[in-house]
């Protein structure tokens, strides 16, 4: 299948080691679907032992001349990448909602969200701040200096398989580290236009590397090399644990960006009509698929009614589709295997007394689309109080006082992001402190950017990525003490 590309050359569909495009060292692929209309779009080099071993080396061989650039140097590449990434915003977008399937004007905001992560990181290379250390004795000097790990590994996710990726990328290559990538089978299309632009900005050959196909077999090599000195991962918490285990005995630093359960709280004194538009930013973007989607709306008693209903009535405006097609605002999920098991979430909590409230177009036939659903009367008995619903589903459960409503969004094992809607000052305060999450955002719906920390806490992860903090993952501080100074 053929894209409508400005640029098709950008359509890549091998690794890419030590700045050569390879096949597989076997010859074999794997398809990439457009989960719109099951279409192959390609077929994808299956790489494994071999070509990751070959991509390690090759990042190791690179990593002397690359960390003795001086950072302004390193700023400059990260610049020029970020330009290419602006210029093909386009074709960059098509590929990434032919192969993931989210709405075009999504992709295009994805470009520019990914963009704004490799912009922030050539301005923050130049800012990696040593310190001078008060001696404790005369004849001794004390410094610090900050340097990059070393070989990093990046693996990512099929939900945002841009930002995902820039938001590592960029971050190691600042700090003077080279990268090892593997990004989701489901969505390497994007991956690779990204890394070829990074090619084409200047990025010497050996500093960014990536491989996809047989994952648990790259995971074995990536995880338990000795010159991989860190593992940052994007991914579900299930994943991430094991990764974190297959780590240990090698000691690398990890970086774990992991899965979410966001509470989303309407109190009573809530601005009703900001609520809602909050909750549609936060609940049906990427059709639900988000790290930081809402997945339990707790709504105050008093509120319960008026909330669910402009809820349900702005729920019909959405439009399901094909990304590619004019006005669609929910695409397909990313399989049938997604499908599935959001359609079983569903029908779990109406065996258990929920009702469901479809809305937006009638749902469209192919088995990877799930029609927006709302829950209501939805309890903590069900699998959807629980579980990351990854889908466009809003289960909306009914609370009374502000210390249930803390206790409910607090009881899970998650703790990445969290919502909460209330124009009480004294409330903000309280409930925004007293919210087990990484992220909190207080009457919005969106909090994504690439100057705020961005990470969880509990089983949804540690490190934090963009942010004034985002290089702290991939730097060592080193001591260095000058001694004999009285002689
Ligand atoms: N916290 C965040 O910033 C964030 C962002 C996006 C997605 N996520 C989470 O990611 C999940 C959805 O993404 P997904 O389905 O791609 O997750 P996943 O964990 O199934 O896969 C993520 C990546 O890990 C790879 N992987 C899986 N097993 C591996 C192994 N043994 N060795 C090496 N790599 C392996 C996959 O191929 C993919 O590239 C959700 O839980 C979502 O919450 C979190
Ligand atoms: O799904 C995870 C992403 O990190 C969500 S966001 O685009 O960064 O908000």
């Amino acid at each position: 299948m053929t894209l409508p590309l400005s640029d098709p050359s950008l359509l890549k569909t091998q690794a890419y080691i030590d700045g050569h495009w390879n096949e597989a060292d076997s010859g074999e692929t794997y398809g990439v679907e457009n989960p719109a209309n099951g279409e192959t779009l390609a077929d994808v080099a299956r790489c494994g032992h071999s070509e990751t071993r070959r991509a390690i080396k090759a990042a190791h061989s690179a990593l002397s001349e690359w960390r003795a650039l001086t950072a302004k140097a390193r700023s400059a590449h990260l610049e020029a990448w970020h330009d290419l990434m602006i210029a093909h915003q386009g074709d960059l977008a098509k590929i990434l909602t032919a192969e993931q399937g989210k709405p075009l004007a999504e992709a295009m905001g994805e470009i520019l969200y990914g963009a704004s992560y490799v912009k922030w990181f050539a301005e923050e290379a130049k800012r990696i701040y040593g310190d001078t250390v008060p001696s404790p004795s005369a004849d001794k000097r004390f410094v610090t200096i900050k340097q990059g790990v070393g070989v990093v590994a990046c693996i990512t996710p099929w939900n945002f398989p841009n930002a995902m990726l820039a938001r590592k990328i960029a971050p190691a290559l600042a700090a003077g580290c080279t990268v090892v990538c593997k990004p989701a089978n489901q969505t390497p299309l994007s991956a690779f236009a990204l890394v070829e632009l990074a090619a084409r900005a200047g990025i010497p050959a050996g500093v960014i590397n990536i491989v996809s196909g047989k994952t648990p077999e790259i995971g074995k090599v990536l995880t338990s090399s000795e010159i991989v000195r860190k593992l940052t991962f994007t991914g579900s918490t299930a994943v991430g644990k094991q990764l974190m285990s297959d780590c240990a005995g090698t000691m690398k630093r990890l970086s774990m960006e992991l899965g979410g359960n966001a509470p989303f709280i309407v109190f009573e004194d809530a601005d009703i009509d900001a609520a809602v538009e909050g909750a549609m930013a936060s609940k049906f973007r990427n059709a639900g698929q988000t790290c930081v989607c809402a997945n339990r709306f707790l709504v105050q008693s008093a509120v319960y009614d008026q909330f669910t209903a402009a809820l349900a009535d702005a729920t019909a405006n959405l439009k399901m589709g094909a990304g590619d097609e004019a006005g669609v605002t929910i695409g397909p999920l990313i399989d049938n295997r997604a499908a599935t098991n959001v359609r079983a979430l569903i029908q779990d909590a109406t065996d258990q007394g929920a009702t469901a409230v479809q809305s937006g177009d009638s749902p469209v036939s192919t088995a990877n689309f799930v029609a927006p659903t709302l829950l209501t009367g939805a309890t903590t008995d069900m699998r959807v109080f629980r579980e990351e619903i990854f889908g466009p589903v809003a289960p909306v459960i009914r609370f009374e006082t502000e210390a249930e409503a803390i206790a409910l969004a607090n009881d899970t094992e998650f703790g990445l992001a969290a919502y909460f809607y209330s124009r009480d000052i004294g409330r903000v305060w309280r409930v925004g402190e007293a919210l087990e999450f990484g992220m909190v955002a207080i009457n919005t719906g969106a909090m994504s950017n690439e100057m705020a920390p961005f990470g969880g806490v509990k089983e949804s992860g540690q490190g934090r990525e963009g942010s004034k903090y985002g290089l702290d993952d991939y730097l060592e501080i080193k001591s260095l003490c000058m001694g004999g100074l009285d002689q």
